[in-house]
């Protein structure tokens, strides 16, 4: 089947893993005590500190030694060390949940806006998306960041503003990427068959989710990503660059 669609994972995929980590994730936490108390009072963040509050109550039933949010009747400052050592806490174990996800796009506006931060992509990334694009195929990106951090990310990008090239974003709230769940419904709502869909990732865990659904998926290999397995290489295949992802029309 022709591809129609092409799904881009962004960590380890369009982007380095060291930006993430050694960029975009120390900026949230050298700037979490400012960013809290400069924001206190807007209802945004009140939201924020309110969904990692019930996904802490919710994580205590499975994981051991969850930094819980201090509840909403006690002192400004003692709920923000408790937001403070909840979202360390979740950053250090890179976890891909929804509420810290929407915290850290929100954060992420001024550091993009002033220019502290350009987000990051591999050199053949624009010309991909502009080859794709120009030939009628369509460009969907699939991340664990929020939707309003991507569009940062691209929108602010080392190659400038390139938004234009995709006809939508999902994250976590379509679903978790290790589940088959979450293709079926991006497939329901790009309209697309699942084997019209190309997915690209690093991680093997979601290349089985989405291979699961039917949806076709190939392996980026970045400098950095975690080494993959003989037998992942064979069942899916794999690429270095997006130039040698070749699309029948
Ligand atoms: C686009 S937001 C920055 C990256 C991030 O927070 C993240 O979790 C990336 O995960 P991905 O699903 O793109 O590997
Ligand atoms: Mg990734």
């Amino acid at each position: 089947m022709t591809i129609k669609c092409l799904l881009l994972d962004i960590e380890g995929t369009t982007t380095s893993i060291s930006f993430v980590k050694d960029e975009l994730f120390p900026y949230i936490r050298k700037e979490l005590q400012t960013y809290l108390e400069a924001n206190w009072d807007s209802l945004e963040l009140q939201n924020d500190i309110e969904l990692l509050r019930k996904q802490a109550i919710e994580d205590t039933l499975t994981l051991v030694g969850v930094p819980e949010i201090a509840s909403s009747d006690q002192t400004p400052a003692s709920i923000m060390t408790s937001v403070i050592a909840n979202v360390n806490w979740n950053m250090d174990q890179d976890r891909k949940m929804t509420a810290l996800k929407q915290l850290q796009g929100h954060m992420w506006r001024k550091g993009y806006s002033s220019g502290e931060i350009h987000g990051h992509l591999y050199e053949d990334v624009e010309e991909a998306l502009k080859l794709w694009t120009s030939s009628g195929k369509k460009v969907y990106i699939y991340s664990s960041g929020s939707v309003e951090a991507q569009k940062l990310l691209f929108g602010h990008s080392v190659a400038g503003n390139l938004l234009q090239y995709f006809s939508g974003h999902f994250d976590t709230q379509i679903g978790l990427k290790i589940e088959t769940a979450s293709y079926r419904e991006i497939c329901k709502s790009t309209g697309f068959a699942p084997d019209e869909i190309l997915f690209l990732t690093d991680l093997p865990t979601e290349a089985l989710a989405a291979s699961e659904a039917g949806v076709q998926v190939k392996l980026l290999v970045r400098p950095g990503n975690a080494p993959l397995t003989e037998e992942i290489v064979q069942r899916f295949g794999i690429c270095r660059d997006f130039r040698e992802i070749k699309l029948i029309d």
